[in-house]
């Protein structure tokens, strides 16, 4: 069961924005314009297609690379304002959980080692207590004291899964970022470390961003569903609303090529033809123009917005279409009372 969210955002993100230089000036635009926002302790999953940018928003709400442009609060302060002492307590407060828990860790360190690390640079604990704290969270994350001596190596992938979540949370950060945290895990690791990952967000109360390529984790896992495209988000929606209503034609058709994937169906209307574009030179208007059955020269002249569909503000689903919007008004059109003449 997904624990009830309070009502109050504790992520904003607006306008967030990375364009890479590469030598010779040309810009990669990999995150254009980005916006949105995760209540506390609810689950935001963010999908879309390998490219599209999503580590990199994970890498700019870390601090990891400076944004072109745009706006990070958490909690209502500037995360990307922020210099010094005050950064480096946020940075406490926001732990990142990568795809590759092997990579993460330095292979000559035992997993003590690199656990105790980041509580000594953090100061948290009394050096005497950090053992103890450590042994703690390595239970918490269902591994035996055992671990604590072991080298990354003398390790499964789904162990070390465990560690990499027990090393972001010994710091009792309030906002996650899961970077495709499973994907390097076979299916009984991956739902053992969904399911952790699930427990541990109700009984810390975690706010966190899922990233992944995987519908049905984030189905599973998440609250709401950012859908992105090309550096864009084309559509946020309720995870149920999402797949029972998705109007975004990409989303659609990530939908559809994941119950091809599931079910082995034949190929329906709404899967897309090609590949995405380069981010060094993204279509005008519209992104999705190129691969889209439903576009027409507005699309390639003006660049969609991200809006809301719904008079209820809190049902809180946003696509980013024109082929929507044209849809949209024709309903209205029709919904419309007919008007009495003679
Ligand atoms: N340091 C960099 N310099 C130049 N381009 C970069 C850099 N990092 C990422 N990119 C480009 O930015 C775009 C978005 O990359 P990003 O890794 O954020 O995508 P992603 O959606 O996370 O993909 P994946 O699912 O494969 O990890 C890609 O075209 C990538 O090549």
């Amino acid at each position: 069961m997904k624990p009830r969210v309070a009502h109050s955002d504790f992520v904003i993100v607006e306008g967030l924005t990375k364009h890479y230089v590469l030598s010779g000036g040309r810009q990669v635009r990999s995150v254009d314009g980005a916006s949105f926002s995760i209540r506390h302790g609810e689950a935001l999953g963010l999908v879309g297609e390998s490219g599209c940018g999503k580590s990199t928003i994970a890498r700019l709400l870390m601090r990891l690379t400076p944004p072109t442009s745009g706006r990070v609060k958490v909690d209502g302060r500037d995360v990307l304002a922020m210099q010094g002492e005050e950064l480096r307590k946020m940075r406490r407060t926001m732990q990142l959980v990568f795809q590759d828990p092997y990579s993460a860790l330095d292979p000559s360190m035992t997993i003590g080692q690199s656990m105790i690390a980041p509580l000594t640079q953090h100061g948290l604990y009394m050096p005497g207590d950090c053992k103890a704290k450590v042994l703690d969270m390595l239970r918490e994350v269902g591994l035996t004291d055992a671990f604590y001596d072991r080298y990354p190596h003398q390790c499964s992938g789904g162990q070390l899964q465990r560690v990499g979540i027990g090393r972001a949370l010994l710091l009792r950060p309030e906002f996650l970022v899961c970077d495709e945290p499973t994907s390097a895990l076979d299916s009984s690791m991956r739902t053992q470390i969904l399911n952790l990952l699930s427990e541990l967000r109700i009984r810390l109360r975690l706010t966190i961003l899922m990233i992944t390529h995987d519908l049905r984790l984030v189905s599973r896992f998440c609250d709401r569903i950012a859908v992105m495209y090309l550096g864009q988000i084309v559509e946020i929606a309720p995870a149920a609303d999402l797949f029972a209503n998705p109007q975004h034609p990409y989303t659609r058709a990530l939908i559809a090529s994941s119950l091809l994937d599931e079910h082995g169906l034949e190929e329906t209307i709404d899967t897309l033809h090609g590949e995405p574009p380069s981010p060094l030179n993204p279509p005008s208007g519209c992104r999705l123009r190129t691969r889209c059955a439903h576009a027409d020269s507005r699309c390639a002249e003006t660049e969609p917005m991200l809006r809301s569909i719904v008079e209820n503000e809190d049902t809180r689903h946003f696509v980013r279409c024109h082929y929507f919007e044209r849809i949209a008004a024709i309903r209205e059109m029709q919904d419309a009372p007919a008007i009495a003449t003679g």
